[in-house]
């Protein structure tokens, strides 16, 4: 039988609306409403399905205060994780937010009203106590801290929920179980002990020789059961990470294993998190659950220490296990043994046996430049996903950024780069001139500052764009300001190489070079505000490359960047 839900009752609240469903959506539209934020969404989802049962809304003052200090909410169930709706000032205001209120919370995507909340309270959380007893420390350095300061609003409303309807998913549906439906369909496969495994990783062949430990250990089936919500950033996407856990179902015996998405914001609170896991486990019917080492750790403190000790997750699990009400799997990182081919828990490794591993990070570089990853680390099936994902960098997009005044050759320079990528055929090249820009993106601005901010904001848009999927992307601006060129690095080197190239060629020989006497006319007035003349050019500090089209040839020129792009892998053979 799948296990009981915290607090005794699997609060499903779909299910206990379902009769009200077509009022409550019709009474949203007369209601203020919230428009949910990403976070917010995934906790929703998981209150509305019953996933975070005992709640049945966002914590009010009491049972706040109650989960951070105690780790209970009011009633006494255990309880780690603060689950609040934050809002603004102006929000409370503009949506007249108060005790007894009725709320629309609308899903940040498409506002379709989600549910109905209830308000109970409205009030200011101590965030620096929040950060200290739930996290450990009032440390930028926690993502949970950051997000705690830097994104979560002033003030929390506390209130009951009514569910209008589940929030929309488009991308793996059919792997996508609600407690009620993976309780359901654990009693189809006859699965009576079940241990979870939690994961916002790749898995590879160590952890499928975990997992099956566990199973073998506990005389269970395995859920394995990735967090597709929020997890730490810089965390591979889940899209990748579903295709992987998809490809290495297989690996397990028939009808061993089963996979589900869990819609969950993760907060890396190490610790409190894992027992908040394991809670959200029996809630989804799970008698199992895998703690690992350093279990939903941040990573290291301001300090450059480690937030929590590698245990300490395992240790506080324990301490409450009673109450969590779900067997604990404590489990070591198993490693490799080459000598023997077998995968061996670290702590059972006999003395003097050498054993292989290859970090996160050695596995991204590994990616990053092709290089092979080996059988005994990973299934070919898997690498092969990865690999899809994170191509080499020879198959990966870029964008040369030029800029310089008009007149210095950085049109004539980028037109003659674009041939000469076009002779490599590994990738499309895009040539954004200054012109076209202009006249396709910008025709309605002018050349003030505000002006040019936003037509270079545009051209970065579309490079970034263009440098994601995989192409080669050239924008010419004249680009004369240092913080619109460092917004558009930022937009665009997310998505893959960028390379500021200045050219740098002297005004005194701009203006000789300019044929069509435009400067001529700026100096008599007719042109206002031109760059080097009465507008200012910022020389940048961080150019990738400097070009002075006095002192090179335009041929000379592109085989620099030519070089530049080779030494960085992004032209020519992984
Ligand atoms: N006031 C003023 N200042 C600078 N340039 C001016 C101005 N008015 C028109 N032009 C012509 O517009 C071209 C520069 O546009 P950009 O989009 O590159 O400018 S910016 O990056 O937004 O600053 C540039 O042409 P190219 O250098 O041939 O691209 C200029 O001839």
């Amino acid at each position: 039988m799948a296990n009981t839900p915290h607090g005794g009752v699997l609060k499903d609240l779909y299910l206990r609306d379902a009769d009200k469903q077509t009022t409550l959506a019709a009474e949203a539209e007369t209601l203020p409403s919230i428009v949910l934020t990403e976070r917010q969404l995934c906790d929703l989802e998981l209150i509305l399905n019953g996933g975070f049962s005992p709640l049945e809304g966002f914590l009010n003052q009491k049972d706040y205060e109650s989960v951070v200090e105690k780790m209970r909410l009011a009633n006494g169930l255990l309880w780690t994780i603060p689950i609040t709706l934050d809002v603004s000032k102006e929000q409370i205001e503009e949506s007249k937010i108060a005790p007894s209120k009725r709320i629309a919370l609308l899903d940040p995507r498409d506002y379709t009203a989600l549910a109905t909340l209830t308000v109970e309270d409205v009030y200011k959380p101590n965030k620096v106590k929040e950060a200290e007893l739930v996290y450990g420390a009032n440390d930028l350095a926690h993502p949970a801290v950051t997000y705690l300061h830097d994104i979560a609003k002033e003030f929390n409303v506390g209130g009951t929920l009514e569910a209008i309807q589940s929030p929309s998913h488009y991308d793996y549906v059919a792997n996508r179980y609600t407690p009620t439906e993976l309780r359901a369909h654990f009693k189809k496969l006859q699965w009576t002990r079940v241990v979870a495994f939690q994961t916002r990783n790749p898995m590879h062949r160590a952890h499928r020789e975990l997992t099956v430990r566990a199973a073998r250990q506990r005389k269970a089936h395995l859920l394995i059961h990735p967090v597709v919500g929020l997890t730490k950033p810089g965390d591979i996407d889940h899209y990748t990470r579903v295709r992987v856990y998809k490809a290495l179902m297989p690996k397990y015996p028939n009808g061993m294993a089963e996979l589900s998405l869990l819609p969950l914001a993760m907060r890396m609170g190490g610790p409190r998190e894992a027992v908040w896991h394991a809670l959200i486990r029996k809630n989804h019917g799970v008698t199992h659950f895998i703690v690992g080492r350093d279990h939903a750790g941040p990573g290291k403190n301001s300090q450059g220490v480690d937030f929590y000790g590698p245990y300490d997750a395992q240790i506080l699990v324990e301490e409450y296990k009673n109450e969590i009400g779900i067997e604990i799997v404590p489990f070591q990182m198993v490693t490799y043994s080459p000598d023997t081919d077998e995968y061996i828990p670290a702590d059972e490794v006999p003395e003097g046996v050498k054993t292989l591993n290859i970090s996160g990070t050695e596995l991204r570089r590994r990616l990053k430049t092709g290089l092979p990853i080996p059988e005994w680390f990973s299934y070919p099936e898997v690498v092969r996903v990865l690999r899809q994902s994170h191509p080499p960098r020879n198959q990966q997009g870029f964008t040369i950024f030029f800029t310089g005044l008009h007149a210095s050759g950085k049109n004539a320079i980028a037109r003659a780069l674009q041939v000469s990528l076009n002779q490599e055929y590994t990738r499309s090249v895009s040539l954004l001139a200054s012109e076209n820009s202009r006249a396709e993106l910008s025709s309605e601005l002018g050349f003030s500052k505000r002006d040019r901010d936003i037509n270079i904001a545009r051209q970065a848009f579309v490079a970034g764009e263009l440098t994601r999927s995989g192409a080669a992307a050239i924008v010419a601006p004249i680009a004369p300001y240092n913080d619109a060129r460092n917004a558009a690095k930022k937009t665009i080197e997310q998505f893959g190489g960028f390379y500021l190239v200045h050219v740098a060629t002297p005004l005194e020989e701009c203006i000789k070079r300019d044929r069509d006497g435009i400067y001529e006319r700026a100096k008599r007035g007719e042109i206002k505000e031109f760059t080097g003349l009465d507008a200012p050019y910022e020389v940048p500090t961080n150019a990738d490359l400097t070009i002075d089209i006095t002192q090179q040839s335009v041929s000379q020129a592109v085989h620099e960047i030519i070089l530049l792009l080779e030494k960085d892998g992004y032209i020519g053979s992984a």
